[in-house]
């Protein structure tokens, strides 16, 4: 799962108000799937599949697992080649039972690599090595995930053989992240979810239209058929297609901010927060109230609204009303309480953005003190 749902989080507004993760919890956790709440088994149209076995509530983590293989993500087929023989026999194992769904790719420069680093007497094997580097490949494509280092600045990928069983849907019943801290893809139920239901997380950006989102899905050869998808109701691509539109705007307004830092007027402050609002009514009617993705537009809220009670302190307001409304100090709350419960139910709280949640809450309540205590 190469392209995650990682647009949203690129609008995680501006750093200066910020809160840095400090201490985090159990940063040791072990690595596990929850063989108790769930099984894999056969489906009729998309291969193996995880189905819950017991009743499974909201927020429970149902896999936090280590990988086998972790490369950067330029690597390419003779790396990963070297990397599956590196492997012992039962995660060799592992690694050759998943599926194999991408198709190969134009590039075979990697073919000359293969052929240089050869010994001289290979000729009569040299065709089955490189099928055996297409096939390894393609596992890899089919399987990796996205693993982002503590800063955000580098990216690997990785495969995760047990959480390599699930498959996708654009109304995901689980989300998946690598958490950095303890250095383990984690995955937690967005929702409760039944005895025989299928354990389903998304291996795109769900917040685009289906046309799109069918473009991104071709990479694993599938075709989805879940409910957003066949969906007759041609209001809820509507309010996709919005959510991505107001995503892009409000990237786009983010980097003007960012640039124009000290001269960016609070209404263009105010301009942002109008669209948040927008995007949070929209996700909530797309039934997304506990995605991730919820969390990081209700926390560009929380920073956007501290934002505009520092210019308004520091009198940046050029005549205007200075403070902030009383209602824009309970909204910065109430999101910020719930950017907390989301992370705690999507991530746990021994992510990082668990603990930056728990500070921007702590900014936003003294921002509420400040203000009783001015009046
Ligand atoms: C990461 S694997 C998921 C596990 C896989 N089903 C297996 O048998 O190991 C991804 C592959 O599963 C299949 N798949 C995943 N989600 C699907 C869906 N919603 N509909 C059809 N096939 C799907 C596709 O072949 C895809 O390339």
């Amino acid at each position: 799962m190469t392209v995650l749902a990682d647009a949203a989080t690129q609008i995680f507004l501006s750093d200066n108000v910020s809160p840095k993760p400090a201490a985090i919890a159990n940063p040791n956790s072990g690595s596990y799937s929850r063989r108790d709440l769930y099984e894999e088994r056969q489906t009729p149209e998309s291969g193996i599949g995880a189905f819950a076995t017991a009743l499974i509530p909201l927020g429970t983590r149902l896999f936090c697992e280590e990988s086998i293989i972790l490369l950067p993500d330029d690597a390419g087929h003779v790396e990963l080649y070297a990397a599956v023989k590196k492997l012992g026999k039962e995660e060799q194992e592992l690694f050759w039972g998943l599926a194999a769904s991408t198709k190969a790719g134009k590039d075979v420069e990697w073919i000359d690599i293969l052929r240089r680093e050869c010994d001289e007497d290979i000729s009569s094997t040299f065709n089955d090595l490189v099928e055996a580097h297409e096939h390894a490949w393609s596992i890899y494509e089919t399987n990796r995930f996205t693993c982002k280092s503590l800063d955000g600045q580098s990216k690997s990928l990785g495969i995760f053989p047990h959480s390599a069983r699930l498959n996708h849907s654009c109304s995901p019943n689980v989300f998946h992240r690598y958490n950095p801290v303890i250095n383990r893809l984690t995955i937690h139920a967005l929702r409760d979810i039944n005895i025989g239901e299928e354990l389903l997380t998304s291996y795109i950006d769900i917040c685009h239209p289906t046309v799109v989102r069918r473009q991104y899905l071709k990479h694993w050869g599938f075709r989805c058929r879940c409910s957003a998808c066949d969906s007759p109701d041609d209001d809820e691509d509507y309010r996709r297609k919005r959510i991505e539109d107001l995503f892009v705007k409000l990237g786009k307004r983010e980097i003007k901010m960012v640039k124009n830092e000290r001269n960016w007027p609070v209404k263009e402050y105010e301009r942002s927060l109008a669209i948040v609002v927008k995007c949070i009514k929209l996700l909530e009617k797309e039934g997304m109230e506990e995605t991730d993705t919820l969390g990081v537009v209700y926390a560009a809220g929380v920073k956007l609204a501290l934002q505009i009670r520092d210019k308004g302190e520091n009198g940046d307001r050029g005549g205007d009303i200075v403070d902030m409304s009383e209602e824009g100090v309970e909204d910065a709350v109430r999101w910020a309480e719930r950017v907390v419960e989301i992370q705690r139910k999507c991530l746990g709280e021994d992510s990082k953005e668990f603990v930056a949640a728990g500070a921007l809450l702590e900014m936003a309540r003294r921002g509420r003190v400040c203000r009783a205590e001015r009046s």
